[in-house]
């Protein structure tokens, strides 16, 4: 794998939600701050914080060097006026990540002028080095991008690299969004709870930590998920009730399938500016 040290200067343009996790990722892998440059006209708590921590400047717009790689990572509604902007410090040598949700390879290239396009969609886990990224290099991407770039993503958690672009909307509405939808499954169990006439504290802290402990054990044990779910239900039991609701034909499933499909609407309407 290839040391981060090595990549040379990285320049994160918006140091927001999703680039500040990355870059915590970085740097906990071993990016020397030295090598991190932060460009964001409207900074945030956390982005003023990481800063501070690692004795970083944060600069309101992109100069003064041209990166080894320049990471993207605006909403994609202002991506086009941005991308304008990075002229001046996109060179020969700069790989350009970005992790916008729907905006395509032709659009970074064209926008950007360089062909060494790599479009990911990771999610925030990234910032405790569990995320998932997905990754589609473009056309003038060469095995040393390749690295550089899996490198980077890797410090976030794991890596899928995708053949086919279209691949990304689907995984923008399976990963990258999904945190949320477990976030929200979490507070949908909580208020089940509160419903069953649990106070409201109680109730939340049994739902987030069943979903924590429920992760956990995912993570500790391969056995698929199927398993892991038949391995609470006991013959007609409380579980078996509820997943009679869940997994019912309008329950979960369909439900959650109607979710993903707008979410790859949305990414692909993203794309179109
Ligand atoms: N939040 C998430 O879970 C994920 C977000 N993404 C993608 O990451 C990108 C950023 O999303 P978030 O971090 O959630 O948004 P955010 O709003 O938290 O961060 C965007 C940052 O860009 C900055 N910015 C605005 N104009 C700028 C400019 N001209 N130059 C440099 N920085 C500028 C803002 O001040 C802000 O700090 C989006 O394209 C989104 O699709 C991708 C995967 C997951
Ligand atoms: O909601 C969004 O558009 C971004 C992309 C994936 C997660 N957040």
């Amino acid at each position: 794998m290839t040391n981060l040290a090595a990549i040379g200067p990285v320049m994160l343009v918006g140091a927001g939600q999703m680039g500040l996790a990355m870059a915590q990722g970085w740097l906990d892998a071993g990016l020397p701050p030295t090598n991190l440059v932060l460009v964001d006209p409207a900074p945030g708590e956390a982005a003023k914080a990481l800063a501070e921590d690692y004795g970083l400047v944060i600069h309101g717009a992109a100069s003064g060097l041209e990166p080894n790689v320049l990471v993207l990572a605006v909403k994609p509604q202002i991506i086009g006026p941005v991308m304008e902007g990075l002229a001046p410090v996109i060179g020969p040598q700069t790989l350009v990540l970005s992790i916008a949700a729907g905006i395509s390879i032709a659009r970074l290239t064209a926008g950007t002028g360089t062909g060494r396009v790599v479009r990911t969609m990771p999610n925030t886990p990234a910032q405790i080095g569990k995320g998932i990224t997905g990754a589609v290099a473009g056309p003038d991407i060469e095995p040393k991008d390749r690295a550089a770039a899996d490198a980077l993503l890797a410090a976030a958690g794991q890596v899928a690299w995708f053949d086919r672009e279209d691949d990304l909307d689907a995984v923008t509405a399976v990963s990258g969004s999904g945190p949320a939808y477990v976030f929200n499954l979490v507070e949908a169990m909580a208020a089940a709870g509160v419903a069953q006439g649990l106070a409201e504290h109680v109730a939340m802290q049994l739902a987030r930590q069943t979903v924590i402990g429920a992760a956990a054990l995912m993570e500790a044990d391969p056995t698929p998920a199927s398993v892991l779910r038949q391995n609470v239900t006991s013959p007609n039991g409380t579980t078996a009730a509820a997943l009679e609701v869940l997994m019912g034909a309008d329950g979960l499933a369909p439900l959650m399938e109607r979710a993903v499909a707008a979410a790859r609407r949305r990414s692909a309407e993203l794309g179109q500016g």
